[in-house]
C-alpha cells in the first residue's frame, strides 16, 4: 500500500477510490498496466531470467501505474447495461438469477479492458470471480457479432464449425465448472456452450456438438486438441474471435505447453484475424512470463488484483501449521480436527457447518485415507464424523466416479472431500470451511490455490497445514513467505504413538476407532501408499531416515507387523539397497530397521525410543537456530525452479512465524 502511495497523486486518487468502493467479495485494488513492453533476452538461463523480469518489470510497473487513467469504474453489473456496455439479457440474468448485484475488483478491472478487445492478463486473488470476468466480455463480444443470439429463439441450433470463444482449463471437473457456469449466464441467449473433457465418451460429445451446434467450446488440453484435429469431428473454429486461458500460469509450464502450442496451431492466426487472448489466474510466477509474452498480442494490460506488498492469499483465512510427530500422527490429528470442528459448528448454528478439502500429495494417500475414514463407522457403530460424508477424488477414478465424488461434495451441507491436486485449482465448491494439506505441497503456488478453496467470495474460512519432521525443512523453504502461524491445540499431533505411555483418552479412542478402521483396508492399498512415500520423499536425501518415518508409519499408524515389500528391482533403482528396514519381494529384509520391526504391530508402542527419531518437534531445535536471521530461504533447491507467487516479481521473503 505504501508503495503505491508514494507513486504520487494520480495513484493516490486512483488508490483511494478503488479502496473506498471495493466490493466484499475481494478486498485488493487492481492495478491496470499497459503496453507490457520488455524485450525478450536472447539467452535465458532460467534463475536469471526470472530476476532480470522482476528487476524491470517493477519499474515499469510503477511508471505505468501514475499514468492509469482517471475515468470512474464501473462497479455495479447494472452500470455495464445502463451504459450500453453488455446486453440486458446477460445482465438481467447475472443480477435477477444469479443474484450478484456489485462486481468484484477483478471483475471492475478487466470486463471493461476485456470489451474494449484488449489482450489481457489478469492475476487476481482465488475465489474473487475471474470466470465471470472472462465469461461476460465474451459473451457480449458474440452477441454484439451476431444480435440475433441476444435472445433465446425458439430453435437454439448452430453448426459445430461455429465456434467463437474458446476456454481451456487445466483440469476436467474445473472445465465442467466453468461450462456449467458459462450455460448459466447464456441462458436467456440464443448462445450455445458445450464442453469437451478427457475421460468422458467422445462420441457422445461429438454427436452433442454435431447436433446443437457450439459457440463457447470449454476444455481441457488433450480432448480440445484431438477435436480440433480430428477428421471427423466437424468441430472447427474459422470464426474464432476469444481464446482463454484459465489458470494460465498451469496451462503454460513445461507439461501442458506442447498442447498449448499445438491447439494453436489448429486455430486461426490469432493476429491476422484478431482474436483476443485472454488469461487468468491467481499466481503468475516469473518462470511463465515469456509463454505469457509469446502468447499474447504486444500492447497486451496486465490487470493485477494482488499488490507486491501483500500476501497472495486471503488475510480473513487464517492458516495454521500443525507439527505432527510423526506421519502416523497426521490421521488421528485430522480425525482430532474434525471432530472438533463438526462439534464447534454444532454448538454455534449460527456458524457455517464443517465443510472440509484434504489434500495429500499422492493418489494412493488418497485412496488409503478415504478407506480408513469409510471403515470409520462400520465396527463399532456409526460413524463418529457423523452428519459430516466422506468423499474421495483423484485422477486415478473414473470419470464418472470423480463427477459424483465432486457432485455429491458441492451438494453436501457437511462433508469432508479428500483429494489430490485434481481439485485444487479453480474448483469453486460452496461454503468450504476448511483446506487441511497432509505435508507440504510442490510450490508455494499450489499452497495458494489450495487454500483457495476456503475463503471464496468473502466468505469466512481458516488454513491447516500438517508437517511431519522430515518435511520441515522443505516447508520452510517453499512456503517462508507465507502468514503461517503455529498451532498446537491438538493433542493427537504431538502423541508418540512408539511408546507405551500417557495418551489423553479423547486421543485414545480415536487410536482404538482408526485401528479398527485401519484393518479393513486392503493391503495392497497400504503397499501403494507405502511406496508412492518413496516418491512424496524424493527430495529428501537421507533416504534412512525416510524408510524409518516409513516404516514408523507402516508399524505404528496402520498396524502391520512388516513394512509393504518393494520390488527388489525397485530398490534397484532409487539406490535403496542398502538402506536399512527395506524389505524386498524377493523377501530380503534389509539390515537393523526391518528386523526390530518384526516385533512391533498395532497398539504395541514399544520398541522405539525418541532418540531413534530426528529432532524437529519443538521449538528452538537445530533447525530454528539454523535459519535465525536469514531473510531469504525460499529458493526450492530441490526443484530448482523458482516459482514464487507473488506476481510477475519475486516477493521479498519473512521469517516463518511458526
Ligand atoms: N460479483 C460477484 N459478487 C459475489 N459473488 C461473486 C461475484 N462474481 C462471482 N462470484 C462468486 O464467487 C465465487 C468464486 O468465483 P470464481 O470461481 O470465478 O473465482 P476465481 O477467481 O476464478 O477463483 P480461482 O482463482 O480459485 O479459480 C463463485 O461462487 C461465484 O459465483
Amino acid at each position: 500500500m505504501l508503495s503505491t502511495l508514494r507513486r504520487g497523486p494520480a495513484s493516490l486518487q486512483h488508490l483511494l477510490r478503488y479502496a473506498s468502493q471495493a466490493p466484499s467479495a475481494g478486498r485488493s485494488s487492481c492495478r491496470r498496466i499497459d503496453a507490457l513492453q520488455i524485450t525478450r533476452p536472447n539467452i535465458v538461463i532460467p534463475h536469471i531470467r526470472a530476476f532480470t523480469y522482476s528487476a524491470r518489470w517493477r519499474q515499469e510497473a510503477a511508471a505505468a501505474a501514475s499514468q492509469i487513467e482517471s475515468s470512474d469504474p464501473l462497479l455495479e453489473f447494472q452500470e455495464l447495461e445502463s451504459r450500453g456496455l453488455v446486453h440486458s439479457s446477460v445482465i438481467q440474468t447475472i443480477v435477477k438469477d444469479m443474484g450478484l448485484s456489485r462486481m468484484t475488483d477483478v471483475q471492475t478491472a478487466t470486463i471493461n479492458e476485456a470489451l474494449a478487445g484488449d489482450d489481457i492478463v489478469a492475476q487476481a486473488k482465488t475465489g474473487t470471480g475471474k470466470t465471470i470476468a472472462f465469461l461476460l466480455p465474451i459473451l457480449q463480444k458474440i452477441i454484439a457479432e451476431d444480435p440475433t443470439l441476444a435472445t433465446r429463439g425458439p430453435r437454439r441450433r448452430t453448426t459445430p464449425d461455429d465456434i467463437r470463444a474458446i476456454i481451456i482449463s487445466p483440469t476436467r471437473e474445473l472445465a465442467e465448472q466453468i461450462a456449467v457456469e458459462a450455460r448459466r449466464i447464456t441462458k436467456n441467449t440464443g448462445v450455445i456452450v458445450q464442453s469437451a473433457v478427457g475421460g468422458t465418451q467422445k462420441s457422445a460429445m461429438l454427436a452433442q456438438t454435431q447436433r446443437e451446434g457450439c459457440h463457447i467450446l470449454v476444455g481441457t488440453p488433450g480432448r480440445l486438441a484431438d477435436l480440433l484435429q480430428d477428421p471427423y469431428s466437424e468441430i472447427r473454429a474459422p470464426k474464432l474471435s476469444v481464446f482463454v486461458l484459465d489458470e494460465a500460469d498451469r496451462l503454460l509450464d513445461d507439461g501442458f505447453w506442447p498442447e498449448i502450442k499445438n491447439i494453436e496451431s489448429l486455430l486461426p492466426d490469432r493476429e491476422a484475424n484478431n482474436i483476443q487472448t485472454m488469461m487468468f489466474s491467481a499466481t503468475i510466477p516469473p518462470d511463465v512470463v515469456s509463454a505469457v509474452r509469446s502468447i499474447l498480442k504486444p500492447g497486451f494490460r496486465f490487470v493485477k488484483c494482488v499488490r507486491d506488498d501483500e500476501e497472495p492469499t486471503h488475510e480473513r483465512v487464517p492458516q495454521k501449521v500443525v507439527r505432527t510427530l510423526g506421519l502416523e500422527n497426521n490421521l488421528p490429528a485430522l480425525v482430532e480436527l474434525c471432530l472438533r470442528e463438526l462439534d464447534n459448528s454444532k454448538e454455534d448454528p449460527s456458524s457455517m457447518p464443517f465443510k472440509a478439502i484434504v489434500y495429500f500429495n499422492s493418489t494412493a494417500m488418497v485412496q488409503l485415507a478415504e478407506g480408513v475414514l469409510q471403515n470409520l463407522g462400520n465396527r463399532r457403530g456409526p460413524s463418529p464424523l457423523g452428519p459430516a460424508r466422506v468423499f474421495g477424488i483423484h485422477s486415478k477414478l473414473g470419470q464418472g466416479q470423480r463427477t459424483r465424488a465432486s457432485d455429491g461434495f458441492r451438494r453436501s451441507t457437511s462433508g469432508i472431500l479428500l483429494s489430490s491436486d485434481v481439485t485444487a485449482r479453480g474448483m469453486d465448491f460452496p461454503n468450504v470451511t476448511h483446506v487441511i494439506q497432509i505435508g507440504p505441497p510442490q510450490t508455494a503456488d499450489a499452497y495458494i490455490h489450495r487454500i483457495g478453496r476456503t475463503g471464496r467470495a468473502g466468505k469466512p474460512g481458516t488454513g491447516y497445514l500438517f508437517v511431519t519432521p522430515i518435511e520441515e525443512a522443505v516447508t520452510r523453504q517453499r512456503l517462508g513467505s507465507l502468514p503461517l502461524q503455529k498451532d498446537e491445540s491438538l493433542a493427537a499431533a504431538s502423541v508418540d504413538m512408539t511408546q507405551a505411555g500417557q495418551i489423553p483418552a479423547r486421543v485414545a479412542s480415536i487410536l482404538t476407532t482408526l485401528s479398527d478402521a485401519h484393518r479393513g483396508v486392503p493391503r495392497d492399498v497400504m503397499s501403494a501408499a507405502y511406496r508412492s512415500l518413496i516418491g512424496i520423499f524424493g527430495y529428501v536425501n537421507d533416504k534412512e531416515r525416510v524408510v524409518e518415518a516409513m516404516n514408523t508409519y507402516a508399524r505404528f499408524g496402520w498396524g502391520l507387523s512388516q513394512p509393504p515389500a518393494l520390488s527388489a528391482m525397485l530398490v534397484q533403482k532409487l539406490g535403496l539397497s542398502r538402506v536399512p528396514g527395506i524389505v524386498t519381494d524377493n523377501g530380503m529384509a534389509r539390515g537393523r530397521g526391518a528386523g526390530d520391526y518384526q516385533r512391533g504391530g498395532m497398539g504395541s508402542r514399544m520398541g522405539r525410543g525418541r532418540d531413534s527419531r530426528s529432532s524437529g518437534g519443538a521449538q528452538g531445535d537445530a533447525f530454528d537456530q539454523a535459519f535465525e536471521g536469514e531473510r531469504d530461504f525460499g529458493r526450492q533447491r530441490d526443484s530448482g525452479r523458482q516459482r514464487n507467487s507473488g506476481g510477475f516479481q519475486s516477493r521479498q521473503r519473512q521469517q516463518p512465524r511458526w
